[in-house]
């Protein structure tokens, strides 16, 4: 698979000097189509649609997204004042993955440098994601071919943890990747993932072209193929780590963890670590997004509830550090369900 979720494509845009391109995930997998964002406007509604969405891939919008702000602001006569208004639009578009702001923080610094400075430290974001994500994937299907003992796995995903949701490679789906090339793969139930169907319409894309053995499933099915046995573990990724190793993911995820933990199987975190915050002790700070509750109660435009009844529609959950076995990144294995946390040595080796 070729496709990126998100790149910069240096002979494009209106003036030649570069345009930030998406494939956008809101019409996947029935088409594929490549938006070029050259507006803060346009990069805002983007993320908010869900245009480009992950938490690794939204680091990379925040980072690349500053030259998008810079570029307008020349065409436009902004002044500083107003650049960092917009910049900040950037940066506060969806509150609940921190890599978004990291990604806007990485690089605004560097303003006062010159947009060739800028430029160059985005794509460095970009760049080290998708290196990060090859290596956290690599000791993540270590440690679980450690931990289960078995030769080939079946595994659980909920939502899209994959080269869409990054600037390459993929996190949760980047360790069913690692397993794959290893013949360690022997099937996936892939949740749905409602309401946006995440799982249903980009994880089960992904799988489909590499050819890995897949099925989705509602996700009210997850627990009991946890509990009757069907699945050795489930693999997620994350939108933000907080340091005690609770960690906020996709609606559902918790429950997902949930059944994990009764039928003593492991639930892995697969994440870089730039979804880690330490500056948040715990999830109990962590902000949920909450999404239109007409995502709940429609779908493609058509109505699926009784008009007069809203939806209630978190866009995350938090699961405690207690139900989570092992979180891994480029920079090591983290057992928070064994009592480690991320504010330790996060070098400790897989
Ligand atoms: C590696 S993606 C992390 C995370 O982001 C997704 O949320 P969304 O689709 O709303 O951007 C989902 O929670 C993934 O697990």
């Amino acid at each position: 698979m070729t496709e990126r979720a998100i790149e910069w494509v240096h002979d494009g845009g209106r003036d030649g000097r570069g345009v930030l391109r998406i494939l956008d995930q809101t019409v996947l997998p029935l088409t594929t189509t490549y938006l070029d964002l050259d507006t803060v406007d346009g990069l805002v509604e983007a993320i908010d649609a869900l245009a480009v969405r992950g938490a690794p891939a939204l680091g990379v919008a925040g980072a690349l997204g500053v030259v998008v702000a810079l570029d307008e602001g020349e065409r436009s006569g902004w002044d500083a004042a107003r650049l960092d208004r917009e910049i900040d639009r950037v940066r506060h578009a969806r509150p609940t993955a921190v890599n978004l702001a990291w990604g806007v923080d990485q690089v605004r610094g560097l303003l006062p440098q010159g947009r060739e400075a800028v430029l160059r430290a985005g794509l460095e974001v970009a760049a080290a994601d998708e290196a990060a994500n090859r290596e956290l994937s690599r000791l993540a299907a270590d440690w679980l071919l450690a931990r289960t003992g078995r030769d080939r796995l079946r595994v659980l995903t909920h939502c899209n943890a994959g080269l869409l949701a990054t600037s390459g490679w993929g996190t949760a789906l980047g360790v069913v990747r690692e397993l794959h090339e290893r013949g360690a793969v022997e099937f996936v139930y892939a949740d749905e993932t409602r309401p946006l169907l995440q799982g249903a319409r980009l994880t089960a894309w992904e799988l489909a072209a590499e050819g890995i053995p897949h099925a989705v499933q509602v996700d009210g099915a997850a627990a009991s193929t946890i509990l009757r046995g069907l699945v050795d573990c489930a693999v997620v990724g994350a939108d933000r780590i907080a340091a005690n190793g609770d960690v906020a993911n996709k609606i559902g995820t918790l429950g997902v963890a949930l059944a994990c933990h009764e039928a003593g199987i492991p639930l892995l975190v697969a994440a870089p670590w730039s979804t880690v915050d330490l500056a948040m002790a715990d999830g109990s700070g962590i902000e949920i997004e909450e999404r239109s509750g007409a995502e709940v109660t429609t779908w493609a435009g058509i109505r699926t509830t009784p008009e007069a009844t809203p939806g209630f529609n978190p866009a995350f959950d938090v699961t405690p550090a207690r139900f989570v076995a092992a979180v891994v990144t480029e920079r090591g294995v983290v057992e928070p369900s064994a009592g480690h946390t991320l504010a330790e040595d996060p070098s400790v080796p897989a």
